[in-house]
């Protein structure tokens, strides 16, 4: 039951994850702001977030069944929904895939595009026209680093997060006018499932098509690297969640919301040079000719980004 002056919060994929502790830290708000559906695909997954949820589980937050790939299950969730009334939609259910492109069917890219680009226009298209005749609503868009900036060897992902951008900055202005507001949280390497996926996946694939070269460069350069990665700048999903209540809370949220000073730099070289090619060279120097002292890069930056550009993310303390 949704109490008088609770907003009520809908989030997709919270079976693991961002999604999860998203789910768990608003239910456990201290002054019970919010009513949290928890939505995820398949209901037998929903043990972890029932155990975190504690004494949460039934008053603060509900669970229901969401597909953001079917167009059915959106409109059943929805229908299920009092009054149809979500106050905060946050659009978080999203897939990785990595690896030469060369391997990748058109089949699997375009599941990437279905969940992470068009699972997200479904929903809002859903909930926008509600939102829309009551002049008010909150949606918050999970998008990533990359889909601000492409990263090698993610092609498929990147272009589903851009498009994904690009999608939210064109609507958003139509939105302002209902006073309807849409912030992209935009983080970088996470400890989720999402990594575990991916490095089960790379373990059990032998790159069909790719020639040797190729992967060569992606298993024994690019893998070591973004591991390095994952592990000197990773961030908790209880950190993206942290942020997002920083953006649900603030009277005039910003747009775009970086959860990881590191690639406040990463973006701003993207807009000194507008040609992009700076942003080829240096990606381009920094995987092959560097990828060895990865570690000690990353950690350089990660000192040189500790002060003064931490104002331009959200951050989680
Ligand atoms: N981890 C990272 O490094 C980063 C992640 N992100 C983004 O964060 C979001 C959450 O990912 P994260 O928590 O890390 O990863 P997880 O893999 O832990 O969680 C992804 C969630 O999405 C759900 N999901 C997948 N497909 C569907 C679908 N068709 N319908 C409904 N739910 C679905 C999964 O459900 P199921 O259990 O059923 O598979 C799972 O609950 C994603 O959008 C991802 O792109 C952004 C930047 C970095
Ligand atoms: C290897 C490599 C990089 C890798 C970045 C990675 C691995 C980022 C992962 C982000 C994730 C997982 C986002 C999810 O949405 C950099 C920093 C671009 C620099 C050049 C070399």
């Amino acid at each position: 039951m949704v109490s008088p002056g609770q907003k009520v919060v809908l989030i997709t994929g919270c079976s693991s994850g961002i999604g999860l502790r998203m789910a768990v830290m608003l239910a456990k708000d201290e002054k019970k702001r919010y009513h949290v559906i928890a939505t995820m695909r398949d209901l037998k997954r929903k043990d972890k977030l029932v155990e975190a949820a504690g004494d949460t589980y039934g008053k603060t937050l509900s669970l229901a069944v969401l597909d953001v790939c079917s167009d059915e299950s959106v409109k059943q969730c929805i229908n299920g929904i009092e009054n149809r009334h979500v106050d905060i939609l946050i659009n978080n259910a999203g897939i990785g895939l990595v690896g030469p492109l060369e391997s990748i069917s058109i089949e699997e890219m375009k599941k990437v595009f279905e969940t992470n680009f068009f699972g997200v226009v479904r929903m809002i298209k859903e909930v926008m026209p509600d939102m829309k005749k009551r002049k008010g609503g909150r949606i918050i868009v999970v998008s990533s680093v990359m889909g601000l900036q492409g990263v090698v060897f993610n092609d498929v992902y990147t272009a589903s997060k851009f498009a994904m951008e690009g999608f939210c900055e064109s609507l958003a202005v139509q939105l302002l006018k209902f006073n309807i507001i849409v912030s992209m949280i935009e983080p970088g390497p996470v400890h989720t499932e999402f990594e575990v996926k991916m490095i089960q996946e790379v373990k059990q694939r032998d790159f069909p098509g790719a020639d040797a070269e190729t992967v060569r460069c992606f298993k024994e350069v690019y893998l070591p690297s973004s591991m390095d990665i994952f592990e000197a700048l990773g961030q908790t999903p209880d950190d993206i969640a942290r942020c997002t209540k920083k953006v649900i809370e603030a009277s005039s949220p910003r747009f775009r919301n970086l959860t990881n000073p590191l690639y406040t730099p990463i973006v701003a070289m993207k807009y000194a040079d507008e040609t992009g090619t700076m942003s080829v060279h240096v990606f381009y120097h920094w995987l092959f000719n560097m990828g060895p002292l990865m570690h000690v890069s990353v950690m350089t930056m990660k000192y040189l980004t500790c002060g003064c550009l931490r104002s331009r993310t959200i951050s989680p303390n």
